[in-house]
């Protein structure tokens, strides 16, 4: 098989600062060894996230010079409209400022005091906007979406058993929503199938119940389709994904992921009385329903990133850089979340690191390990992200407890994959010289983003 490159070229770079050891000793340290507390100009190779990381293209960048920045009725609105009806198929959109502003929106327009909110695993901003309109989130993804070893094609589908059960225990109308992400980002990038989502929808449809996707990753969804259901080989990835949508009754989307932008994002629906209200807190919240929190530029490349996001072999070439680490990783016997995921390669912290017990923070451990191996800066996705019972107080002990080393769209060449492969490497072959850590400050909500620990 003849292998193939990049479907870009590079027109301008960003010259990377590389530190020695010391350097980075010192920057961890200054950090409280938390990774989100390092400054960028001491990171070489930025895996934390994928979110607003991306490249975006010369067309992208031409664009920003025809923003139009009229308050009302701007031009580039329209274009960004235009975009998201054909690529996604929705009726209508409201624009916010990136996910966030979209969940905010859609938890108070449609979650009421004792509702629940089923969705496939749980993700840290959508469940915070659900649980502060008074809903409780409820995981029915399937079982194995929990367990790293267990490689299943569609690992992030709704356990439509878990969904019947929540309806018949708490009643339909207790449920505003069902939230579905395509893929779940906690599980390990894993897509949902197109069986799966159609099932759902079905059901759902039954009992009165919307289908909200979560769309922040759909591309990679489309293209694990392609790849593994069965009837989608030849099918391009826009007609995927009009597919997919047609089972959902709307999305929130986040445009840093898949839609190839800095920042953006947007709340879409076909229903006319939910566009209605939306429109008015978008006004609240985002600003007026023709710029929502964005620039007219903001606007025009984000319309363009839509476009440049379904392009077949853009997405091949992201899914399979990806894969390229993943399979040096999974050959090398490192213990990961398998099947390999769209925008990440997520370590198995707590094998890895089998000598630590859960409070000394391995997956926090892990990814201050690698920075200090090689300047590379991952994502802790356990103990740390999962935070505290809302009631009990008590630490959330998830399942899967991860180092996420997070892919950006566009950005870094195979070249940095081999790094990052080679220092993960040779952390395994060192893995039980490794300390612990303790918390020496714990914020009180979304502790993650500033907690301090050191060595224990
Ligand atoms: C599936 C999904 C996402 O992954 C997502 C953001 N992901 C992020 C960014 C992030 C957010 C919170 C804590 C740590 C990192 C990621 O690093 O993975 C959002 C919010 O979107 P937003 O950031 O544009 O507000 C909604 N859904």
């Amino acid at each position: 098989k003849r292998r193939t490159a990049e479907p870009y070229k590079i027109k301008a770079v960003e010259p990377l600062n590389i530190l020695t050891r010391e350097e980075r000793q010192k920057a961890l340290e200054k950090s409280g060894y938390n990774t989100f507390l390092l400054d960028s100009e001491d990171v070489y190779i930025d895996l934390l996230t994928d979110s607003g990381t991306n490249a975006m293209s010369d067309q992208q960048w031409g664009a920003l010079m025809v923003g139009d920045e009229a308050y009302a009725g701007s031009k580039s609105w329209y274009k960004l409209e235009k975009a998201v009806r054909e690529v996604y198929g929705y009726k209508y959109v409201l624009p916010t400022h990136q996910g966030r502003g979209a969940e905010n929106l859609l938890s108070q327009l449609k979650v009421k005091e004792g509702d629940y909110v089923p969705g496939n695993m749980y993700f840290t901003t959508t469940r915070a906007h659900q649980e502060l309109n008074g809903g409780t989130f409820v995981d029915v993804v399937i079982d194995e979406a929990h367990d790293p070893d267990v490689e299943v094609d569609f690992k992030g589908n709704v356990d439509l058993n878990k969904l019947k059960t929540l309806i018949a225990e708490v009643g339909a109308e207790s449920i505003p929503y069902v939230c579905v992400a395509v893929t779940v980002n906690m599980a390990g990038g894993q897509p949902v199938s197109m069986d799966n989502l159609r099932e759902t929808y079905d059901l759902c449809q039954k009992h009165g119940i919307d289908v909200m996707y979560d769309a922040t990753r759909c591309v990679e969804n489309a293209y694990f389709i392609k790849e593994r259901e069965q009837g989608y080989q030849n099918m391009p990835i826009k007609d995927i994904l009009l597919e997919m949508f047609s089972y959902s009754d709307g999305c929130t989307m986040s445009g840093k992921k898949d839609a190839l932008v800095n920042i953006g994002g947007f709340l879409a629906m076909n229903d006319e009385e939910l566009y209605t209200r939306s429109r008015e807190l978008v006004v609240v919240y985002e600003g007026m329903p023709s710029y929502g929190g964005m620039a007219g530029r903001d606007m025009e490349a984000m319309a363009k990133g839509i476009y440049e996001s379904i392009d077949d072999h853009y997405i091949e070439h992201r899914i399979q850089q990806v894969r390229y680490l993943g399979e040096q990783l999974m050959d090398a016997g490192i213990p990961m979340v398998r099947p390999v995921g769209g925008h990440a390669v997520y370590l198995d912290a707590k094998a890895f690191l089998d000598h630590l017990d859960r409070e000394q923070y391995p997956a926090q451990a892990l990814a201050a390990a690698l920075y200090l191996d090689s300047g590379v800066r991952a994502m802790e996705r356990g103990i740390v992200s999962a935070g505290r019972n809302k009631e009990t107080g008590e630490n959330n002990i998830p399942k899967l407890e991860m180092v996420r080393l997070t892919i950006p769209r566009r950005v870094y060449t195979n070249n940095h994959m081999d790094v990052v492969a080679d220092s993960v490497i040779e952390l395994y072959r060192k893995r039980h010289q490794i300390k612990g850590l303790k918390m020496d400050y714990e914020p009180p909500t979304l502790r993650f983003f500033n907690a301090r620990f050191s060595p224990k």
